[in-house]
């Protein structure tokens, strides 16, 4: 695409630019110096770690046909675009290079602290069912045109974002939309048929300053629909009924799910079990019952948003019956083993209270007779969580150990120091520390009975980010392992 035609598209204009040939063809736009291929256009970043301008010379190296950076510069080869925010007006470039690939799609958006990744893959799962083909991106994977590729954020960049949108042949796209997407543009320019809210919780307080500019930046979302979009809110929260209010006061057509009598979807009668149940009223017209095939009350409250969703597409309900109760999971999300004589193993991605007590109420009502618990706390995030978390584990399991989660930077020392400090702080006589994570998990299978569940948060799926004692990459292999061929000597490992 021609420098000049890209600029223009993207509402840049040409006085901001140094060094304007014309007919300078743009054949790709990256960020990323080291991504850099001739004839490409080089945007410098000023990042979190290190400032995309240091790094000018090497993209200029690697052939970039013209650079774009908020500083000036003066003896540039190629074309200097002038930018005030880079990360903002990346997403525009990359929305006019790709040619507007969101219209192509139906546009579905999820936001809210937890439930995201789950209400994503039932959406998606409902839409295969129903005939329709879905691409999906998000924490676990993006998956296009029928096959799964690995994702580096829950929420891609804008580059990466409207490349693969663009590169989506599927009618929907269901996307997470987290609050870091947001807050750095990187679902800037997209326009949504449907914006959904799961809820919100205390979480990524190190990144925004209080829950009320937490909220504010999730809002952001409802402000980028399509004309004709509508809006679906689990209204069971103060901060859901709030963003319903705004919504609506906007001129958004917007849906609410939740026991709430107003409810466009009212959810009652709800059981908790291995299979959960419920009936879903559209209000005072018809009724639906909903089974699923994942455990817990907060799987409830997704499917609900996934079903209100899928009505308002215009989803056949039986089909979305049958799909809820043969969906068949999300890898490391209440991933549960059970084996004949052993005690039950829920592997789980929770990490914050909220999502933490849903897990260790979920195991309870699976039937656990008593409930261990295995967690830990990622360097470098939201510590005012910590409190809470540790709070909930000591309050509800039958025994906790603390262990080590990902690093990010934090030594080990440091670690163990934070798990001292946090047990002595707000922990009980049923926690102890275990930094070694497979080891962790061992002791508490060890301790467990048939009957009991151990109930394993923070990675979910995930690969490790460090060597432990045990040769595995992740929680599932180790669990797999200590379930199925560990010598199970019954001694203490610690
Ligand atoms: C702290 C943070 O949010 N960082 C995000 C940010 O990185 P950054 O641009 O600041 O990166 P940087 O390393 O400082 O580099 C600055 C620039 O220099 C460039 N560079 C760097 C080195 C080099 O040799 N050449 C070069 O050109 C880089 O490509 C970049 O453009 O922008 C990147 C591109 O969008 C993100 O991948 C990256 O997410 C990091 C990996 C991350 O872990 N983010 C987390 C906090 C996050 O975003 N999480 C949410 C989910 C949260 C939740 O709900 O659980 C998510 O959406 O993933
Ligand atoms: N609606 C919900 N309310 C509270 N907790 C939930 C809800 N849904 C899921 N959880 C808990 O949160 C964990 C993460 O769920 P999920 O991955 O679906 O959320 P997410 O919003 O995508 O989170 P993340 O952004 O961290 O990936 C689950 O494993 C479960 O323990």
């Amino acid at each position: 695409m021609n420098l000049h035609q890209l600029l223009l598209s993207s509402a840049i204009f040409p006085q901001h630019v140094r060094n304007l040939k014309e007919n300078i063809e743009i054949t790709g736009i990256t960020s990323d110096s080291r991504c850099v291929r001739p004839g490409d256009l080089f945007i410098a970043i000023s990042g979190y770690e290190t400032d995309g301008h240091e790094y000018i010379e090497a993209a200029l190296q690697a052939g970039a046909a013209a650079v774009a950076g908020e500083t000036p510069q003066t003896e540039l080869p190629v074309p200097y675009i002038r930018l005030e925010d880079s990360r903002k007006q990346m997403a525009a470039l990359a929305v006019s290079f790709y040619g507007n690939p969101h219209t192509k799609h139906k546009m579905i958006g999820i936001t809210g602290t937890n439930g995201k990744t789950t209400t994503a893959f039932m959406l998606k799962h409902i839409l295969e069912c129903a005939g329709h083909s879905c691409s999906l991106f998000g924490s676990v994977a993006n998956y296009i045109n029928g096959k799964w590729y690995t994702a580096s954020n829950t929420t891609p960049d804008s580059l990466e974002l409207q490349k693969l949108l663009y590169g989506s042949r599927d009618e929907f796209a269901v996307m997470e939309v987290s609050s870091h997407g947001i807050s750095q543009h990187r679902v800037e320019g997209v326009e949504f048929d449907y914006a959904l809210f799961t809820n919100l919780d205390q979480d990524h307080l190190d990144f925004h300053e209080t829950m009320d500019e937490y909220f504010d930046v999730k809002s952001k979302l409802f402000k980028q629909m399509k004309k004709n979009g509508t809006a679906v809110i689990n209204t069971d929260s103060s901060w859901g009924e709030k963003l319903y209010e705004n919504t609506a006061a906007a001129g958004g057509k917007v849906l609410a799910f939740g026991e709430n009598l107003q409810a466009d979807l009212i959810l009652s009668d709800w059981k908790t079990s291995d299979f959960p149940a419920a009936i879903l009223n559209e209000s005072d017209t018809r009724g639906h019952f909903m089974q699923l095939s994942t455990p817990g009350l907060h799987n409830v409250y997704n499917a609900g948003l996934a079903f209100l969703t899928a009505l308002e597409i215009g989803i056949e309900p039986r089909v979305i019956q049958d799909a809820l109760m043969n969906f068949p999971g999300v890898p490391g999300r209440n991933e549960v083993y059970k084996r004949e004589g052993r005690p039950s193993v829920m592997l789980d991605y929770a990490h914050t209270a909220e999502a933490l007590y849903h897990c260790l109420k979920t195991a309870k009502e699976c039937g656990a007779e008593r409930v261990y618990h295995v967690f830990g706390f990622r360097g470098g995030r939201d510590e005012s969580k910590r409190a809470d978390m540790i709070g909930i584990s000591a309050d509800l399991s039958d025994g906790y150990v603390l262990t080590s989660d990902d690093l990010n930077g934090m030594s080990d020392e440091d670690q163990i120091q934070l798990l001292q400090t946090l047990q002595n702080q707000y922990g009980n006589e049923k926690g102890s520390i275990v930094t070694d994570r497979p080891l962790a998990i061992r002791k508490m299978i060890l301790q467990a009975s048939p009957g009991d569940w151990v109930v394993v948060t923070g990675k979910g799926a995930e690969a490790y980010k460090q060597s432990f004692s045990l040769p595995f990459a992740s929680d599932g292999e180790t669990i797999r392992y200590l379930l199925d061929e560990d010598p199970l000597e019954y001694e203490k490992t610690e």
